[in-house]
């Protein structure tokens, strides 16, 4: 069992279009709408692949409303925590050469009684003891900068792993904190997180080194179309899989994450479904996550301790 927690999740709704043309009238030829956030993006790639997982998050208003069905359509098992204030709804323009904008809003603001309530909810999940605990996203106005390091401390009082995908402020706080089985940035986050750039394998292997001196076990760095590295405090591990044509790049993050976390296995098998899983979401249009027959895991390759001097943009 693997519980996620989205403090600030989304109905993500996305517009296929030929190409954005600012200042224009455009006819989308296509639209879709998702149970979203990052978290629920983990649980929806689990559950698709028949894993077991409960996602934890706060819903409020008609569009809260709407983001329950929407869960319930994709078969997540979910934990709501009803807030006065209305979900977000996220909007992605996909166009058809795979470019993909993505328009987010802040997302609603919690009282300090709802973040109560949203850490109850997810001590309650944890009391089953799931192999890993997911914190994911952004967070809402009125939640503390440091939520993730509080949930993190609750469930290392239970043994419970957790893994974190956030950035910004709260993913300088959590990372400085140290008490993470698993940190998911991507590129960009990862340099803003240690303020300096990050061009070749030896700058983010040696970043993510950085990271774990805080405290924390492992680093999972995605890298978009230039695959992922896995860094822990021995060795490192690069893997990428062969050229797709993006329909959606959304939630290929998470689906990641979810290939990563879905069995134990070693390292480098982990990173090979972590990368298939997200090569295969950035196939699939809008926030659709990928099952077992959209992965291919064999496609990928795995480089166990890549040269440092290759140049990410590159590879
Ligand atoms: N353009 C692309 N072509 C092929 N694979 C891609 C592309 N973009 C992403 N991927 C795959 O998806 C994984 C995750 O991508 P990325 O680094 O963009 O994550 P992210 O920024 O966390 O995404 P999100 O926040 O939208 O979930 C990559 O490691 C890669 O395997
Ligand atoms: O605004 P945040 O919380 O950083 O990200 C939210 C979001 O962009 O992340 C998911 C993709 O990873 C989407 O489902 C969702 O819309």
């Amino acid at each position: 069992m693997i519980v996620t927690v989205t403090p600030n999740p989304s109905i993500d709704r996305t517009l296929e279009i030929s190409a954005l043309v600012r200042g224009e009238v455009l006819r989308a030829h296509g639209s879709h709408s998702q149970a979203g956030g990052k978290g629920v993006n983990v649980s929806r790639a689990l559950r698709n692949h028949g894993a077991a997982t409960t996602a934890v998050l706060p819903t409020g208003g008609a569009d809260g409303d709407q983001l329950i069905t929407l869960l319930r359509e994709h078969d997540v098992n979910a934990v709501t925590v009803p807030v006065a204030a209305t979900t977000r709804s996220n909007l992605t323009i996909a166009e058809t050469d795979g470019t993909t904008t993505k328009l987010n809003l802040a997302g609603p603001s919690l009282t300090e009684a709802e973040v109560d309530a949203l850490i109850a909810a997810t001590d309650a999940a944890l009391a089953c003891r799931p192999s890993w605990l997911v914190a994911s996203g952004s967070l809402p106005g009125g939640a503390p900068t440091d939520l993730y390091v509080r949930i993190a401390s609750r469930a290392a009082a239970l043994g419970v792993p957790v893994a974190l995908d956030t950035s910004g402020a709260p993913l300088e706080v959590a990372a400085l904190a140290g008490s993470f089985a698993l940190l998911k940035p991507n590129h960009e986050e990862l340099a803003e997180l240690l303020g300096r750039e990050l061009p070749t394998v030896g700058d983010v292997v040696g970043g993510a080194r950085e990271v774990l001196s805080w405290g924390n076990e492992t680093v999972l760095v995605t890298l978009g179309g230039h695959g992922a590295l896995l860094v822990d405090r021995e060795r490192s591990w690069w893997a990428g899989a062969p050229r797709v044509t993006p329909r959606s790049t959304v939630g290929a993050g998470d689906c990641t994450l979810a290939g990563y976390l879905y069995a134990e296995s070693e390292p480098a098998e982990r990173l090979r479904r972590a990368v298939a899983w997200g090569t295969a979401a950035v196939a699939l249009p809008g926030t659709i996550v990928p099952g077992p027959g959209d992965v291919a895991a064999a496609a990928v390759e795995v480089v166990p301790d890549p040269d440092p001097a290759l140049v990410v943009k590159e590879m």
